[in-house]
């Protein structure tokens, strides 16, 4: 069991919250999704609706990308969304921050650099070996309680995510108890139970798939994106050069003996496209999976229409469906139909999750909404499919067991 903020007496406390806004950056440096600050906003709001004295702990990006920046834009726009004054340091642990985070008082919030502005910060560590990090060390000495609500960052064992539960009392925020709750208890949710397995990230979902067929979780598992292509590919289909080169290039070749391994072992309840949608003449065209390969090798795209009506006919009889990734290219007006087809049909579903990031995004962009639970985390829902344990998650149950030795 893990503590909440139910447990935590909030009044005259200094917090440090660890929070998840990581979000797309537009290329004039403003937020282009801020889904992920208004998922915090009630876990910020009742910290200081009762007496506590917030640092805001974040990233932003990775080094090295464009959306690495700073979190000055984001502290504003947390100061609308929470109706109230939100301060901003441009530094994180060092002697300007502990005094900035030793004179809030009660009721007030700042939220300090992104975390991985330091180099530690980006690294992984076990624990105890994360708290003595100059950040945790640092940053603890004037902080009283620390509270995980970086669900969406759960993933990853950073000295911000599993360092301070080594060192300070520890609790969950409610984005991490609402989707610890979700997430964590799917094998109760009702049969049959559908999983739809998209986008990019080939290894993930063969991961999930694995899991979820083993333990007889899935009454199917339904393939698109990327990771339809590559069950195709093992299934004996020739997709083409495009298509073929770009999963090589991704790495993921290898893949296709896990998902035919999985084939021959499961077969029968995992979906694969029945057409494929690729572009010629700068034109969306279908093509079965007898057609293929496309005559000049174009990339398959999109799932085609009567993948689409076969998907649309499992969901109907699903009671409960898990969703991960777009169907297709979504980005491009003409190969969305498939994402747009699937994850409306889902949300006829009595029970539809939705393993968030980016996909979550999608969605928002597409107009796309009804869903019972739409996570705000994209690896590390993914991860929580796989009954793998969260770092993070593991470091806030560990702090509890310290805490009553
Ligand atoms: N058939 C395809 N060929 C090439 N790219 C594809 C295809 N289908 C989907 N994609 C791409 O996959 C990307 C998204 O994949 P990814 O697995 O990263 O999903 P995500 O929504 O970003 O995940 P998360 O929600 O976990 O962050 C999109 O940019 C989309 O264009
Ligand atoms: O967007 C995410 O999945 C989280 O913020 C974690 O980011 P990361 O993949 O860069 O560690």
């Amino acid at each position: 069991m893990i503590e909440t903020l139910d447990d935590l007496d909030v009044e005259g406390t200094t917090v440090g919250v660890r929070v998840d806004i990581n979000s797309p950056i537009g290329d004039d440096g403003s937020l282009a999704d801020d889904a992920r600050l208004q998922a915090h906003v009630d876990t910020l709001s009742e910290l200081l609706d009762r007496g506590g004295r917030v640092a805001v702990l974040a990233h932003q990006g990775r080094p090295g990308s464009d959306d690495f920046t700073g979190l000055e834009t984001h502290a504003a726009h947390l100061s609308d969304l929470l109706e109230r004054p939100v301060g901003y340091a441009d530094v994180t642990f060092s002697d300007a921050a502990r005094e900035t985070v030793s004179s809030l008082e009660n009721g007030e919030c700042v939220v300090l650099e992104n975390t991985r502005f330091y180099s530690e910060e980006y690294m992984e560590f076990e624990p105890e070996r994360a708290a003595q990090t100059h950040l945790v060390e640092g940053l603890s000495t004037v902080l009283d309680a620390y509270v995980n609500d970086a669900f969406a960052a759960a993933h990853r064992s950073q000295p911000s995510l599993v360092g301070f539960p080594a060192v300070l009392p520890s609790y969950a925020g409610r984005v991490m108890e609402a989707e610890l709750d979700v997430l964590g208890s799917i094998e109760e949710t009702t049969e049959p139970r559908v999983y739809m397995l998209g986008g990019a990230k080939v290894s993930d979902s063969i991961d999930v798939a694995w899991s979820v067929l083993e333990k007889d979780l899935a009454d199917h598992v339904l393939t698109a994106g990327v990771v339809g292509n590559v069950f195709l590919i093992a299934d004996g289909v020739d997709l083409g050069d495009e298509s073929s080169d770009f999963i090589y290039d991704q790495g993921y070749w290898d893949e296709i003996d896990r998902a035919r391994d999985l084939l021959d072992a499961y077969g029968e309840r995992i979906a694969l496209p029945r057409d494929v949608a690729i572009s010629r003449d700068e034109q969306r065209y279908e093509l079965g999976i007898n057609a293929l390969p496309p005559q000049d090798d174009e990339g398959a795209l999109d799932i085609g229409s009567s993948t689409l009506a076969y998907y649309e006919r499992l969901l109907e009889d699903a009671e409960t469906v898990i969703l991960n990734g777009p169907a297709g290219v979504f980005e491009d007006d003409q190969f969305q139909t498939g994402t747009r087809g699937v994850y409306e049909a889902a949300t006829d579903v009595e029970t539809s999750i939705v393993g968030g990031g980016d996909t979550a995004s999608a969605l928002r962009s597409l107009g796309i909404d009804g869903f019972s639970h739409v996570s705000t985390g994209g690896g590390a829902a993914l991860r929580m499919l796989t009954a793998e344990p969260l770092p993070a998650v593991s470091a806030l149950e560990n702090s509890r067991e310290r805490a009553s030795e």
